[in-house]
């Protein structure tokens, strides 16, 4: 299948009086029709950089971009114009018209093109119903809220029908309810109208509710791509690991568990972390650990979550037996594909430590 947007050895350097600053580092990145990629990275990291590029609002330094199999570098005029317009964007920040009502918001990209009034009427009546906010037609921008302003941001983007739509933390602003609600918004609109959507966060949390497809960036590089799946089940980078320890509840739970009087003295073989995808999770491994082992696993933690529909489970267990039988167990769940590591309560705490000196 072609790719919807290509980018190839991306860079993008602005040069400063007495600096230049590589904001983009040879990214390459292949996104299909139908793709909901998540680009996530902390702040600075080259994100709102790099999807300027896919629109050339910003031209890379080197590399080249490519829409529907075609490179977009020698575009100018109307042609660019043309590639412009199949390309949506959203911000955190809506950037509506405070003066005109929500109906003349929608409607300002159809003006000045050849669509007639009548269905220009239509198309925004149809596109508000879209995102919910046909009644509020006649109302302004502030008078608002932050989920309702973006849902109109979204109405506007889709007005000159893209093909791809840019969200630029575009719930960045916004409380985690309203949040989930506009993400969903976007699930709706990639399921229904078959569009691309390029999703820039620094929120794991929004990758994993809508994303197929995931980058992680850091100082303008991607450390690491893959499938949703892929990236949450087998993370390689620390970067990553990290951003997923913020949509679980495993590092909180280590961190209560690392305080605890129980857990002072333990034995850190016997502490676990069991980590199993799919089908595992439907075996009964705990109790096959007892009756093959004479191992007993007493449950002290458990987070299962759904990745793109696929049951994704975390257990911290403490185990007993002797050291023969729980290296035998150990040796079991490994080769039903479940990941056990060992637990390092001491180095949660280390670790709280530090990051409570660097907050501090
Ligand atoms: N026009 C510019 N001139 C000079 N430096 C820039 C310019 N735009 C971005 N940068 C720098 O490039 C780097 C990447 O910025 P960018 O905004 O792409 O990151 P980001 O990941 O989107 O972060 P944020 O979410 O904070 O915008 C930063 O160091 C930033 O200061």
């Amino acid at each position: 299948m072609m790719a919807q947007v290509e980018l190839k050895h991306i860079d993008v350097t602005f040069k400063q009086k007495k600096q230049s600053i590589k904001a983009v580092s040879d990214v390459s990145l292949s996104i299909e029709k139908g793709d909901i990629f998540g680009i996530v990275g902390y702040s600075g990291a080259g994100k709102s950089t790099l999807v300027r590029v896919v629109n050339r609002l910003q031209e890379p330094t080197a590399g080249e971009v490519i829409i529907n199999g075609q490179n977009i570098e020698k575009f100018n005029g109307a042609k660019l114009r043309q590639v412009r317009r199949k390309i949506g964007i959203i911000f955190q920040h809506f950037n509506l018209m405070n003066a005109r009502t929500i109906f003349n918001n929608v409607e300002y990209p159809l003006l000045g093109t050849k669509v007639s009034k009548h269905d220009r009427q239509a198309k925004v009546t149809k596109l508000l119903k879209l995102v919910g906010l046909f009644e509020k037609k006649d109302y302004y921008p502030s008078q608002l809220s932050g989920g309702q302003k973006q849902r109109v941001a979204i109405a506007r983007a889709l007005a000159s029908d893209p093909e791809i739509l840019i969200s630029d933390e575009a719930t960045s602003a916004l409380d985690p309810k309203t949040t989930q609600s506009i993400l969903r918004l976007l699930h709706k609109l990639n399921q229904e109208l078959n569009l691309t959507i390029l999703l820039i966060t620094h929120e794991m949390d929004a990758v994993k509710s809508v994303c197929n497809k995931v980058a992680v960036m850091d100082t303008g590089k991607v450390v690491e791509e893959g499938s949703l799946l892929d990236i949450f089940s087998a993370p390689k980078n620390d970067l990553t690991r990290d951003f997923i320890e913020t949509t679980n509840q495993i590092k909180p739970a280590l961190r209560v568990l690392s305080h605890q009087e129980a857990f002072v003295n333990y034995d850190n073989r016997r502490l676990v972390e069991l980590q199993y995808l799919g089908d595992n999770t439907n075996n009964p491994v705990i109790i096959e650990l007892f009756e093959k082992f004479n191992v007993t696993a007493n449950i002290i933690f458990g987070n299962v979550e759904f990745i793109q529909g696929v049951p994704l489970g975390h257990l911290i267990v403490t185990l007993s037996g002797t050291d023969a039988e729980i290296a035998q167990a150990k040796e079991y769940l490994h080769a039903n594909q479940i990941h056990v590591h060992d637990i390092d309560l001491a180095r949660v705490r280390e670790q709280e430590a530090l990051e409570e000196r660097e907050e501090a």
